[in-house]
């Protein structure tokens, strides 16, 4: 390894663009050394002021190119089986965006391939569990003062969703991250979910079932409800309230600057989740280069991103048949044994 770690990005749209910024500006010990998207304009415009990137329309071809030590996979989730089996296939590290694939059995065939490898090669972008929020909110649970987690009720609103944006991604998309939350959070497995909506909003896309309520069971007898609305057209907001048996607390309010003027009070709500987790992307993946160069694999696991399509498979079908559906992950891979939430 160089005294920089190689990295190619697969994908250049609006989060592979962000962690090529990142990388070249953000974070320290990775450069950019390739990039691969197939609209090629694209992935020029993501490069255009770092020199030496070399430029691809297929991903495997970024994969082979000079220098390549480790990938990021920012391509759409029904790319990702592909690209995450090519990287194993090369032994490179990746850290790869949620959903890690979002259909449950080929997010098994990733699961099957990585513990056939005998090591873990792979970080899944669930950056919520960097965000300073969330890892407060963990060590307090962890920690024990508010007593036995009873219930979360999450909150997950964006301004609007982008084109193609279907009903079942509201679940295996954008709930993907309450799923990994609650599961982190609680140190417990999701085990059934029922789905639950109101009639869609006006603001959503024509067809698109949006929002939707999602209501999860655990091992652990918790509940855990869910939100979600896409195309609420008034900010990105994400909270998550524990209610405990000695105490609740809460995250995700909007606590920026408080300005008054004019008889009103108020303060400025993000609009995208680039504005919202910007320090939460910054310390995922300056973790996962850390890690990368010691060699080492941290974060969510492949496990971890098998779990969140299990679950959210079930809720999908949970929407469509509006019956409580249980969760049936496969065994744990031994590979997996000592991965703490
Ligand atoms: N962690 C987060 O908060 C967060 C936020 C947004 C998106 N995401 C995830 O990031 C991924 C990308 O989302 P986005 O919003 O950037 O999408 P996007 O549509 O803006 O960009 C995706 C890009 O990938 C390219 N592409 C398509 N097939 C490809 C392939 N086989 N190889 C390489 N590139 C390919 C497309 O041409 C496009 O430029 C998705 O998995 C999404 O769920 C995560
Ligand atoms: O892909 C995005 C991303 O994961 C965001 O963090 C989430 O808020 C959106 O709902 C989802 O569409």
């Amino acid at each position: 390894m160089g005294d920089l770690l190689g990295v190619a990005v697969l994908g250049a749209g609006h989060m592979g663009a962000d962690h090529i910024r990142r990388l070249d500006r953000v974070v320290s010990g990775a450069r950019v050394v390739a990039v691969a998207d197939p609209d090629a304009e694209r992935a020029k415009e993501a490069v255009a002021a770092i020199a030496g990137v070399s430029v691809h329309t297929e991903a495997e071809a970024a994969l082979a190119a000079p220098g390549v030590e480790a990938v990021i996979v920012a391509s759409p989730g029904p790319a990702h089986e592909e690209a995450l089996l090519a990287a194993f296939a090369r032994g490179l590290p990746v850290l790869c965006e949620k959903p890690m694939v979002p259909e449950a059995a080929g997010a098994l065939r990733v699961l099957e391939a990585e513990a056939r490898l005998g090591r873990r090669l792979t970080q899944v972008g669930f950056m919520r569990r960097y965000d300073e929020e969330y890892r407060g909110l963990k060590a307090l649970l962890d920690g024990g003062r508010l007593g036995r987690p009873l219930m979360l009720h999450c909150v997950h609103r964006n301004v609007s969703s982008p084109p193609g944006f279907t009903s079942a991604m509201l679940i295996d998309s954008s709930v993907s991250h309450e799923i990994d939350a609650a599961r982190w959070l609680l140190g417990q497995e999701l085990t059934s979910v029922t789905v639950r909506r109101p009639r869609p909003s006006s603001g959503a896309p024509r067809g698109l079932l949006d929002p939707q309520f999602v209501l999860f069971e655990t091992d652990g007898g918790a509940l855990v409800d869910v939100e979600v609305f896409v195309n609420c057209g008034f900010g990105y907001q994400v909270r998550c309230e524990a209610v405990c048996e000695a105490g609740s607390a809460r995250i995700g309010d909007d606590r920026g600057v408080l300005v008054t003027t004019g008889g009103g009070a108020g303060a400025a709500v993000p609009q995208d989740y680039l504005v919202r987790f910007a320090d939460a992307y910054d310390r995922e993946v300056q973790a996962w280069v850390d890690a990368t160069r010691l060699g080492r694999v941290t974060g969510p696991s492949v496990w971890d991103g098998y779990a969140a399509s299990v679950v959210a498979e079930a809720g999908v079908r949970a929407l469509e048949s509006g019956a409580r559906v249980p969760v049936e992950p496969a065994p744990r891979p031994d590979l997996y044994a000592l991965d703490g939430h």
